[in-house]
């Protein structure tokens, strides 16, 4: 849609329908009229333009257990940092149980509604959720033709996750013929997918491609297909479509009661995140992991009888220790060159913990751990933080060995831990599912356990003697291949592994084998950028002969 909003001159005073007069009949409670621009004092247009506030308007049905519809949306923008604005097409009257009734706005009233925000309140990005008519899409789709907007978020509700139809058959045309081409992205799940391209059915990832390229020649610049509740996957996956590329986005399918109201949530995060200025792919990609988060903190809470619960957007009030993840996603891809630091090492170098980091980073390291096992906490704390920095801008996750407190206090991108340290699925409990874990494992029970616990990759070792980590055991190719074919995670080989047989380790061809972590072979030498880039190499060469 056009990004353009008309000037404030421009806009049609707002002066109440005679209608309208005769619903506010008291003086005391007339609806207000804004004071011409003009009329407007200097110094809060001044304070507007100073302090934006992105602006999502949602339009949707209110939803009495608060679970989803227009009180999931203000949530759930009110958590990204937007301000959400309300135009109500329907009062249900709902719970943990079902929808016991629905009572559609008049569609003037609607009307009425969208032109009073419309025309005032420079709305950023429209966000649709349940439209009960086809009345009311087309009130709509003529709004938004007065108003345009930066964009149009269009969540096609049309049945309750209980299983309520909440929009009937004509409002289906409706939406396809009128809403779909003006809008930025269309989210359906899979019934509603199904129900948009005449009941076909969904089982697999690629009906989902399907149905989003079909869904895509409806008209929309963007098309998301979830996969929360398709049949039979340990993933919540969702297809992605933008006219040109599918992209699966692969997220924690969390065990809980309390999924009621997701679908809303994640329409409004997309456009929360796109009032802020955000991409269509980051703003998709944000939602989703705000969702998993927010479904993650809210497992166990209790509210209603019913088999589903509501989820708590504001969860990050809660856990003032759990900090949203730098949504690097964990790629295993990462664990190519793994770069584990050594303040030993560093000093006898004469070199900082940054400067290792940096060098590192310079010569091609994929991901990196600081294992300060010699440095005191302020200042183990004090270079995590600007590793952070460092890693972030170059977009190479940042792992802190064995101390989840540092790793909270420095937002660092995860924790690796062996199996003396703090169990993994503790470790989970304290960073939330936004961060990546790693464990050390030498045997495939630990591997399976570790798995069990939510970790991301393990490190297995030691390949070969080290003297880096005291009283280490020699697993070998053997050992390694063992754990390699028994892990469900992908692995990164660890232990004496350098410019000489790094090369013989990838070669191995082993499944699930990512890459190679080493701390002397880089930190123990003079030139840590030299030394990286030459492993890089002989990595990438190995990996093209094997
Ligand atoms: C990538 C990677 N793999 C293994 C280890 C070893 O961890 P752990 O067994 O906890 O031993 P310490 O490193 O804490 O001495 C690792 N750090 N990184
Ligand atoms: C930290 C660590 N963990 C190991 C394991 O086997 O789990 S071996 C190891 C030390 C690796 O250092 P270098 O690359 O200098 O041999
Ligand atoms: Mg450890």
């Amino acid at each position: 849609m056009a990004s353009v909003q008309p000037p404030p001159a421009l806009l049609a005073p707002h002066r109440p329908s005679t209608a309208a007069a005769l619903r506010f009949p008291s003086p005391t409670v007339s609806p207000r009229v804004s004071p011409s621009p003009a009329a407007r004092p200097r110094r809060l247009a001044v304070a507007a333009r100073a302090m934006p506030w992105p602006h999502v308007l949602t339009v949707a049905g209110s939803d009495s257990g608060a679970g989803a519809g227009i009180q999931a949306d203000i949530k759930a923008c009110a958590a990204l940092g937007a301000y959400c604005s309300s135009v109500i097409t329907a009062v249900t009257a709902q719970n943990t149980v079902g929808v016991q009734g629905v009572h559609a706005v008049p569609e003037e009233f609607v009307g009425e509604q969208l032109r009073s925000v419309l025309s005032d309140m420079s709305v950023d990005v429209v966000k649709t959720g349940m439209l009960p008519s086809a009345g009311i899409v087309k009130v709509l789709c003529e709004s938004l033709r007065k108003f345009p907007v930066k964009a149009l978020v269009v969540d096609p509700v049309m049945v309750s996750t209980s299983g309520d139809t909440l929009s009937g058959p004509s409002t289906l045309t409706t939406y396809r013929d009128e809403l779909f081409p003006m809008a930025d992205i269309v989210t359906p799940n899979i019934k509603e997918a199904s129900k948009l391209l005449g009941d076909v059915s969904l089982l697999t990832i690629s009906d989902m491609r399907s149905a989003a390229e079909s869904i895509f020649k409806l008209g929309p610049k963007n098309v998301l297909v979830k996969g929360g509740d398709m049949p039979d996957s340990t993933d919540a996956i969702d297809v992605f479509f933008d006219g040109k590329e599918f992209i699966e986005l692969r997220g924690l399918r969390i065990k809980t009661r309390n999924t009621h109201g997701t679908g809303c949530t994640l329409a409004s995060c997309i456009a929360a995140e796109l009032a802020k200025g955000a991409t269509m792919l980051r703003a998709v990609e944000a939602a989703k992991k705000f969702v998993e988060s927010a479904l993650y903190h809210s497992k166990d809470l209790v509210i209603g009888n019913g088999p589903q619960g509501p989820f708590d957007h504001l969860f990050s009030l809660k856990s003032p220790l759990y900090k949203m993840g730098s949504l690097h996603k964990f790629n295993p891809d990462d664990l190519f060159l793994y770069a584990v630091t050594d303040s030993g090492m560093n000093k006898k170098w004469g070199r900082s913990i940054e400067d290792a980091v940096k060098a590192a980073i310079e010569g091609g390291a994929t991901i990196v751990q600081l294992r300060e096992k010699d440095t005191e906490t302020r200042e183990f704390l004090e270079a995590a933080k600007a590793c952070v920095e460092i890693c972030r801008s170059s977009g190479v996750p940042l792992l802190i060995n064995d101390r989840v407190d540092v790793a909270l206090a420095s937002n660092a991108d995860g924790v690796h831990v062996g199996q003396s340290d703090m169990p993994a699925w503790e470790v989970r409990e304290l960073l939330g599912p936004g961060k990546i874990i790693g464990v050390s494992c030498k045997t495939p029970a630990q591997a399976e356990q570790a798995w069990k616990d939510g970790a991301d990759y393990i490190g297995c070792g030691g390949v070969f003697p080290t003297t880096t980590k005291a009283n280490n055991p020699t697993l070998g190719f053997e050992g390694l291949r063992t754990v390699c074919l028994a892990s469900k995670l992908p692995v990164v080989a660890i232990g004496g592994i350098n410019a000489g047989n790094a090369g013989s380790v990838m070669e191995l061809g082993l499944p699930n084998l990512k890459g190679v972590a080493v701390v002397s072979a880089l930190f123990n030498q003079e030139c840590v950028a030299t030394e990286t880039r030459s492993l890089r190499s002989i990595l990438m060469n190995a990996c093209c002969r094997s």
